[in-house]
């Protein structure tokens, strides 16, 4: 389980510097796929990495799994599987020397076979990081984050970079994990919260703007679908503002 309660961040400690994300409250339940949907620039990236203790909160708590991100990181960072949008994997490893250092690193002495054919990486193991495609390099990324089976998922984009195949994929994968894990998404696709989202927190300018499942959302805004209500609020700002 994730939970946020009033988390604000910013990203300079300057006196009044502005929040990237202000008073934002959000619980993810373990056996659901919870989204986050909002425009560019919102302060997806900036939840997702304070979740997974790549930064911290400037106020407000960050609990994964009762455990508070900013006092004990490196136990948040076990606990979490963080797909990053843009990761910087090394590009002179091979995928199998690179995906056998992080089993390593968490105590796993194997990789998962099952785990290299969901992701078609079986072809890519004795290629060098730094010779993938993009697509290719995201399921490497995608690799590392499940490899040492954490209890929470944190995916930044999953669908950025991957073929139309390569996300029927990745959505299949993601659909298998959910049952016993707490699973977080950041998206911008309108189809990728459909597809996969049981309940979703729509992010405005750093404010919680919406949540619950699509439907609700829906009719909380008079909206025929999610998309119509997503249009709704981040094209009139006033909603999110006091
Ligand atoms: N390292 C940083 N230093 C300063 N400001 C930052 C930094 N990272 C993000 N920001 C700012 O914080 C705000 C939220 O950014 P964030 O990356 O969380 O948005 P996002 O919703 O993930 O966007 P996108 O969909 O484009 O990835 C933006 O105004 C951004 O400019």
């Amino acid at each position: 389980m994730i939970q946020l309660t009033a988390f604000s961040k910013s990203y300079t400690s300057r006196k009044n510097a502005p929040l990237a994300v202000r008073d934002f409250s959000m619980t993810c339940q373990t056996g659901e796929i919870t989204g986050i949907l909002g425009l560019n620039g919102a302060g997806k990236t900036t939840i997702l990495k304070a979740i997974c203790a790549r930064h911290f909160a400037t106020s407000g708590e960050v609990l994964v799994e009762g455990v508070n991100a900013s006092e004990n990181p490196e136990q948040v960072r076990n606990l979490t599987g963080f797909v990053a949008e843009e990761p910087n994997l090394p590009g002179e490893y091979t995928v199998e020397e690179y995906l056998n250092m992080v089993a390593e690193l968490h105590g796993i002495k194997e990789n998962n076979p099952l785990l290299i054919d969901q992701l078609s990486l079986e072809e890519l193991l004795h290629k060098k990081i730094r010779t993938l495609s993009k697509g290719q390099r995201e399921r490497v990324n995608f690799a590392q984050a499940l490899i040492y089976n954490p209890k929470v998922l944190v995916l930044d984009e999953p669908a950025s970079g991957l073929d139309p195949a390569q996300i029927l994929k990745m959505r299949s994968l993601v659909k298998s994990l959910k049952a016993d894990h707490t699973i977080l998404l950041s998206t911008h696709l309108m189809q990728e919260v459909e597809a996969l989202c049981d309940r979703v927190y729509i992010i405005h300018e750093g404010r919680l703007a919406a949540s619950g499942t699509a439907e609700e959302i829906a009719a909380q805004f008079e909206c025929k679908n999610l998309e119509e209500a997503f249009f709704k609020i981040t094209s009139a700002s006033d909603i999110v503002r006091e």
